[in-house]
């Protein structure tokens, strides 16, 4: 800054002060860093060296012993100084180019006037024991995002204390140096955040810790609810918020809670690093992040192929023509519903009186124990005791029966025949287990009896060794009959959906679903429900560890899902943040209902925000998109300009067409946006339109796929479901016509698309325009030459 003003001298004399401080920290610590970590290596090269090892006498064990603990402990101790002296060495070099963002003057009723300087780790001044700089965490720091000038208070563990802030500053410090400084009133300054906003997008998620705002600040800091859900306009900070608010949770609880007791679902591979940078930039180790659709898979396969979601939603968009298609879409509907769910909970109950189906356990072409009898013996156990309870005693029974069996099958003739082809290790084998069993037992009969029976015994055992685990795994429990029975048919679905009766096409989703179930392939709004009811028949598994999950792009969850995630991390907290209007999957409206959602942890355990502001893009791409979907209205742009969204109609000739799109991307990139994005509806889309574009000469262009695991750079192709979560600088919808978004089920879909633009939207046209399109008031966009508004006649 030059010509300062007194006041920004004295700051500036300030952040040279601080920093000459943190460079002294670091000098210091540098040394310790490489001593303790020269110790740690140390101690590990030379363990056994320090250690005497002397196990002749009892006595000797005990000493042993002791060395041993001793050493160990002698090296955990260096290894955590080592630890804490390396993280204290790399916050104070993250906060070496910029220690702080903001200040406040707070005068406190009983302490007097207190000046605070807030960055993203706190600074001790060791000579005098005063925070040079307070993390953006602690109690104090929350009068910057809750409070303007004026009266102010905040919560401490011992209470509330309150005061007046006198002066609430901001700054943007770049290598030591201040560029930019404001006194600012109650909103966290709109200049800084035109200026953090007004940047180009990143491959990765960065922090907002220096701009949270008020409301997303109840997000970050809420401690109170077991359920929070967040509903917020496209770009509002759900996935920010989300982000802040586990690193907050780890520094408040950073004695109790560890990263790895949080779990974050979020949409796809691209979007887990997508985020992945933001907890580290904030000084935190990354929590556990992934997909529900990775859960699903690895509960269910091999049984199954599990269909993924994106599969479904390229069925979903492009299969219009599949005779099945209307079937399947009404079975996506029913499969998805809260109907279905107690559908499947009756049908517990019912099962616990009848219709239970199990496998026979069958060996070598014989049934060893038949379904039916399985069932009777079931059945036996009597209603007291729950369904999963049955399954487990179902089980030690079968395992003794097949000890049993085995016992029987030794003398068989087969037996005898294996033996002869008995390899010499397993002959070596036999005879070192009857050398123990004769010392255990003192056996009485003759070597060669006993080594012949041990040996029969061990082909016996080998053969059934398969049987006996899938008898442990619970695979006697013919789940799939079960699943496949409740589509046999009108009788039983229509006795369980009661006065609700069949749903639509109910012929057609039966026979969809059965032949899906017969080639072992479950398509994915299957998924959820097979495993939902194969847990309610064998019991749920939990996972006790996890504290808090967090569920982005919730809209997009089932009742099903939300259901398995609560029944799944029993003690966690969740938040779940999500926007309606981007749901992509047409039948998910789990997140809607509000009656859902709160009877997981009940009314009074549930909390609900809603975020209407939207930060992400201009205030005229705002104004454009919202004007596309219900309650759009209500959505608040921030106050950043940027040109209107251009509407621009190509050629007909499909070449010509993907040669003017190459170039407007080009166009994008020379006018300087690092990121572009050239939006399709489907996957298969995507590929044609990245060939079209390749061969159009388009630079530095990557296709986004469902197994792309990190966000290219440069120009992307990519289908519209895949870009949610993430944003470009410039969005390029490629075919915005009503042929390509023609269906009112696609708006949402195309509503997400437009949203990712951060100052940029461009939208294609080989012809007339999208319906969605005409709803738009003409003044919120321009047209490129040729188009005329009767264009939107379609
Ligand atoms: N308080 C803030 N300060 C600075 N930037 C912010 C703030 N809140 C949001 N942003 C920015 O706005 C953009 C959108 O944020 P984010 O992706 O968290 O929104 P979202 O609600 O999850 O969006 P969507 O639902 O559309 O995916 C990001 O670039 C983010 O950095």
């Amino acid at each position: 800054m030059s010509n300062r003003t007194k006041e920004e001298r004295k700051e500036q004399e300030r952040v040279d002060r601080v920093r000459a401080k943190l460079r002294e920290g670091i000098a210091a610590t540098e040394p310790d860093v490489l001593d303790l970590k020269g110790e740690v290596v140390d101690i590990r090269r030379h363990f056994w060296d320090e250690v005497t090892v002397n196990l002749s006498h009892p006595d000797d064990v005990i000493e042993t012993h002791a060395s041993l603990k001793q050493q160990s402990e002698l090296l955990s101790e260096r290894e955590r100084s080592h630890q804490s002296a390396h993280k204290l060495l790399d916050k104070m070099k993250r906060l070496l180019p910029a220690p702080y963002f903001a200040r406040i003057d707070f005068a406190e009723e009983q302490e007097g006037l207190q000046q605070v300087y807030i960055g993203t780790a706190s600074f001790l001044d060791e000579e005098d024991g005063t925070f040079l700089v307070y993390d953006w965490r602690t109690p104090v720091a929350s009068l910057y995002y809750d409070y303007g000038p004026g009266p102010a208070a905040y919560e401490t563990p011992g209470g509330t204390v309150t005061g007046e802030m006198e002066l609430k500053r901001q700054f943007i410090i770049r290598d030591g140096d201040i560029r930019f400084m404001f006194d600012t009133g109650l909103t966290i300054g709109d200049e800084i955040l035109q200026q953090v906003l007004g940047k180009g997008a990143n491959e990765q998620m960065k922090s907002i810790v220096a701009t949270i705002q008020r409301e997303q600040n109840r997000i970050i800091r809420n401690d109170s609810s077991r359920m929070l859900i967040v509903e917020g306009a496209a770009g509002s900070g759900k996935t920010s918020a989300v982000m802040q608010r586990v690193a907050y949770l780890l520094y408040k609880y950073r004695n109790t809670l560890k990263a790895d007791q949080m779990v974050l679902f979020s949409p796809n591979p691209m979007f887990n690093s997508y985020v992945s940078a933001v907890l580290p930039e904030l000084g935190e180790d990354n929590i556990r992040q992934t997909t529900f659709q990775d859960y699903l898979g690895r509960r269910l396969e091999p049984e199954f192929t599990v269909e993924d979601p994106y599969d479904q939603l390229e069925y979903e968009l492009s299969a219009g023509e599949d005779p099945g298609y209307k079937a399947r879409m009404s079975g996506i509907r029913f499969k998805s519903s809260s109907l279905f769910l107690n559908v499947l909970q009756s049908y517990k109950e019912r099962l616990e009186s009848e219709g239970m189906q199990f496998r026979p356990l069958r060996f070598r072409g014989r049934t060893l124990v038949s379904g039916e009898e399985m069932a009777a013996k079931f059945y036996s156990y009597g209603p007291s005791f729950r369904l999963p309870n049955r399954v487990e005693l179902m089980k030690e029974w079968l395992l003794e029966r097949l000890k049993e069996f085995m016992e029987q099958e030794t003398e068989e003739a087969w037996v005898q025949e294996e033996l002869n082809y008995l390899d010499h290790e397993k002959y070596q084998k036999a005879y070192i287990r009857m050398r123990n069993a004769r010392k255990r037992n003192r056996s009485e009969l003759h070597d060669s009896e006993e080594e012949e029976l041990l040996l029969r015994r061990m082909v016996v055992d080998e053969q059934f060794r398969k049987l006996r685990t899938r008898v442990r795994h619970l695979r006697f429990v013919h789940v799939t009959a079960l699943y496949r029975q409740l589509f046999d048919g009108n009788e039983l679905m229509g006795a369980l959906t009661k006065e609700a009766g069949l749903p639509e096409e109910w012929q057609g989703i039966c026979k969809y679903t059965l032949s899906r179930l017969d080639d072992k392939r479950l398509c994915y709004e299957d998924a959820a429900p097979y495993l939902y009811l194969k847990e309610l028949t064998e019991g749920f598994r939990m996972n006790g560890g996890v504290r808090h999950v967090l569920i982005d792009e919730a809209q997009d969850y089932t009742v099903f899902q939300f259901e398995f995630l609560h029944r799944l991390f029993p003690w966690a907290r969740m938040t779940a943040v999500g926007d309606f209007n981007q749901a992509i999957h047409a039948a998910a409206a789990a997140f809607r209902d509000e009656q859902t959602v709160s009877s997981l942890y009940g009314e009074a355990g549930t909390e609900r925000i809603r975020l209407t502001r939207s930060y992400r893009s201009t205030r005229e791409i705002v104004e454009f998109t919202s004007a596309m979907v219900r309650g759009g209205e209500e959505i608040e742009p921030f106050n950043r300009s940027g040109g209107k969204p251009l509407i621009v109609r190509g050629p007909a000739d499909p070449k010509a067409y993907a040669a003017m799109v190459a170039e407007r991307a080009a166009g994008l990139r020379a006018e300087g946006f690092g990121s572009v994005a050239v939006i399709c509806k489907t996957a298969a889309a995507s590929k044609l339109v990245y060939d079209a574009l390749s061969e159009a000469g388009a630079q530095e262009l990557a296709l986004v796929t469902k197994a792309t695991q990190s966000l290219p750079k440069g120009t992307v192709v990519i289908p519209a479901y895949l870009a949610k979560g993430v944003e470009f600088d410039g969005v390029l919808i490629y075919d915005a016509s009503a042929e390509e978004y023609g269906i009112e089920s696609l708006r949402k879909l195309f509503y997400t698309a437009c949203t990712r633009a951060m100052h940029r939207l461009e939208l294609c046209t080989p012809g007339g325009l999208s319906p969605f399109l005409a709803e738009v008031p003409q003044h919120l966009y321009e047209m490129a030459e040729q188009l005329q508004p009767d264009a939107y006649r379609v």
